[in-house]
């Protein structure tokens, strides 16, 4: 497996138009060998075509693309030893699940020892190993697609395995397992996979880093704690997460901040001559009490939703709706007066929607 680089790439599909609406805006990334990445951000963000310039479908309009150092930016796909997966399987349907497996290195004019072990070692991997024999036309889209990712994993030479949005047409209850699947599978073979969806959970829960895009930037680069536990602006706070991060305008006198007359704590310092600030929690980190001390402030339970072993309780403080999110067992305050604790190492400060700490 190999590091792809990316270097100062940018691209605009219509030549011509000013940087500001290239689809792509130039920016320099590293993807390391063995490690698995999620490009993440809404509809038109651009993360198909990153994932395009990388497999060499898209020429980009500006930049390089080095994989191991080397300058891969004017070879097609085909010379760049990458294995994709699509958001339909790509799978020879009159061929058996072996043959599937073994074409790519049959390709590659591996001796047939050496081929069977490696289908096989990869089947098992897969729990495919039972359906060797039976035609790729009667599997489930599921068995489909690691079949697709399966034919990445027997080469031993493969650069990168590349997925745009993989479980697209998988059914909702496969998907969770499948998800666990390739994520298994990938910790076992440590190919370097980049991974596109739309959707923050799948990207959260597969890979060890994310990049979270937008308007054709990536905005924040980290592994799912960090995107987690100190979003760099209040885009990535939204987007990631579910409720969204809260975020609360509060009131400021300098360094001391407070939220509807009441002091609240915080664990940073901004940096001086920092303007507007509002502060981010996360809704895990909110908490119902019924005794009052330093950061609890008072509030009026507006609406509780189930979210299976959790609830997000939706209270009004200071005017502002905040959401907590909370473990089924601890149950709902009694009545609509709520005391809620906003710990003060969990409390993040923004400005201009974007984190501002003093280094
Ligand atoms: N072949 C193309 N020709 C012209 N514009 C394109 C082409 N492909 C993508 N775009 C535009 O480039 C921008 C980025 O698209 P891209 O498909 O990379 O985004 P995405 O994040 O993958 O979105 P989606 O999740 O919807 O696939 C969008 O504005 C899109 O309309």
């Amino acid at each position: 497996m190999a590091q792809l680089d990316i270097v100062d790439v940018g691209h605009a599909y219509a030549p011509g138009i000013e940087e500001e609406r290239w689809a792509l805006k130039p920016l320099n990334l590293t993807f390391e060998s063995g490690k698995t990445y999620a490009l993440v951000g809404p509809s038109g963000c651009g993360k198909t075509t990153l994932l395009n310039i990388l497999s060499g479908l898209v020429r980009p309009s500006q930049g390089q693309v080095l994989f191991d150092g080397a300058d891969v930016t004017a070879l097609p796909t085909k010379a760049r030893n990458i294995a994709q997966v699509f958001q339909f399987p790509v799978i020879y349907k009159s061929m058996t699940v072996y043959d599937n497996l073994a074409f790519p290195l049959q390709c590659r004019r591996w001796d047939r020892a050496r081929s069977d072990a490696k289908v096989r070692q990869v089947a098992e991997a897969l729990d495919l190993h039972d359906r060797l024999a039976q035609p790729a036309r009667g599997l489930t889209a599921d068995d489909k697609q690691l079949i697709s990712l399966g034919r990445g994993l027997v080469r031993d030479d493969v650069a990168a395995i590349l997925m745009d949005e993989p479980l697209t047409v998988i059914d909702p209850q496969l998907k969770q397992m499948l998800r666990r699947k390739i994520r298994e599978i990938t910790e076992q073979f440590r190919p370097t996979v980049i991974y596109v969806t739309h959707d923050q959970y799948e990207a959260m829960s597969f890979a060890q880093e994310v990049l979270v895009m937008k308007d054709g930037r990536a905005v924040q680069q980290g592994t799912p704690e960090q995107l987690f536990e100190a979003p760099s602006s209040t885009y990535v706070g939204y987007f990631i997460g579910s409720p969204a991060m809260n975020f609360l305008t509060v009131d400021r006198d300098d360094r001391n901040f407070a939220l509807g007359g009441r002091t609240l704590s915080v664990a940073w310092d901004i940096p001086h001559g920092t303007t507007a600030v509002e502060v981010g929690i996360r809704p895990e980190y909110i908490k119902a009490v019924t005794e009052p001390g330093p950061n609890t402030f008072p509030g009026r339970l507006r609406a509780v939703s189930d979210h299976g072993a959790q609830r997000v309780l939706e209270v009004e403080v200071a005017g502002q709706l905040l959401r907590a999110k909370t473990p089924r067992e601890e149950g709902v305050p009694d009545g609509d007066d709520v005391l809620i604790h906003l710990p003060r190492a969990k409390v993040l400060p923004y400005a201009d929607g974007q984190l501002v700490l003093q280094s």
